[in-house]
């Protein structure tokens, strides 16, 4: 079990002008899922690769909670496993033969090699097609046996870049089941994704990389927002209560928008729809969802949206 702490770590590749990182701290606890979000080109798999020991921070420093004894780089090699985006196999390699062959780079005793290839075989559902050339495979079976890779020194941290990308809804369903399994069993998990509902149905901590500069969503205290459309000829009234109580509204046509920091805020404002005699055309209320976290964002920190 490891946390890891990352302090001021930025990071420019060789000739860059622009940091790929910037300014980044995080803290991971062991055990916990974090998912790092954010658009093409925002650093993400750079800090997957530095975290990996694959890249090394320009400065700034990455620690792990860990035997004083290990050096940075033994720990990484023993504990931690990363699945890339690209597919990490033998193509003319059937399942059973990828799991073999990786199972013997991964350091770990011959015992425990024939422990593990059964195990993650059935793991990741790759049995019934264990003999099956891993190029011939679903794209869903193909990111599975990349999953199944990375599970096979047992590791402590396991880093996903993308790992549902072109799989169809029963694979991510199983992809996610497997997930939430690992998590039960401790591991800690950090997973990229552009599926943000995905993200946030599995991670305890959400970090938004922009320009290589990380923010961290706080989503349990996001606030909710309350649209309602009005009949025509009650806008002005209903801009009238809206403005007796206080509250600050965005208008289009005949539907106001109301952003409410608390689920308390909407009671007077349901006191007010109870006892109007005027119609609704249509009302919702819903927390702020990530996708819209996301797009605020980014919307902010882009210099041709000002
Ligand atoms: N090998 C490299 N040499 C120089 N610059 C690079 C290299 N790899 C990435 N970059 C640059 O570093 C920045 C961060 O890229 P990175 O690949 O980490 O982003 P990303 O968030 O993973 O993107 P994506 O979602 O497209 O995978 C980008 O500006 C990219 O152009």
């Amino acid at each position: 079990m490891s946390d890891i702490q990352i302090s001021e770590l930025n990071f420019y590749y060789p000739k860059a002008v622009d940091a790929a990182l910037s300014s980044i701290n995080l803290h991971i606890q062991s055990g916990q899922c974090l998912g790092l979000i954010g658009p093409n080109g925002s650093g993400k798999s750079t800090l997957l690769s530095i975290l990996s020991g694959l890249l090394t921070p320009t400065t700034g420093t990455l620690n792990f909670t860990k035997n004083k004894n290990l050096s940075l780089i033994k720990y990484i090699q023993q504990h931690v496993a990363l699945v890339p985006q690209e597919y990490a196999f033998y193509p003319q390699l059937s399942v059973s033969q990828n799991l073999q062959y990786f199972v013997s780079l991964c350091g770990i005793k011959p015992s425990a090699q024939k422990i593990q290839v059964p195990l993650v075989l059935q793991q990741c559902q790759l049995d019934k097609v264990s003999h099956q050339l891993a190029n011939t495979l679903s794209g869903g079976y193909k990111r599975r046996l990349n999953l199944a890779i990375g599970l096979l020194k047992n590791p402590s941290i396991l880093y996903l870049d993308e790992p549902t990308v072109g799989v169809d809804p029963s694979s991510r369903a199983a992809i996610i089941a497997l997930l939430r399994e690992l998590k039960k069993q401790g591991k800690t998990i950090i997973y990229t994704s552009h599926l943000l509902s995905e993200v946030q149905e599995i991670c305890d901590q959400i970090i938004m990389l922009n320009k290589g500069q990380a923010t961290q969503l706080e989503l349990s205290q996001g606030q909710k927002v309350l649209s309602m459309a009005v009949e025509h000829t009650a806008i002005n009234l209903w801009q009238d209560r809206f403005n007796a109580l206080g509250l600050e509204f965005n208008l289009q046509g005949n539907s106001f928008e109301l952003t409410l920091a608390s689920y308390n805020a909407l009671l007077p404002i349901l006191d007010l729809i109870r006892h109007s005699p005027e119609p609704l055309h249509n009302l919702h209320y819903a927390a702020t969802s990530l996708t819209q976290h996301y797009l605020n964002h980014v919307e902010k920190n882009d210099p041709t949206k000002h």
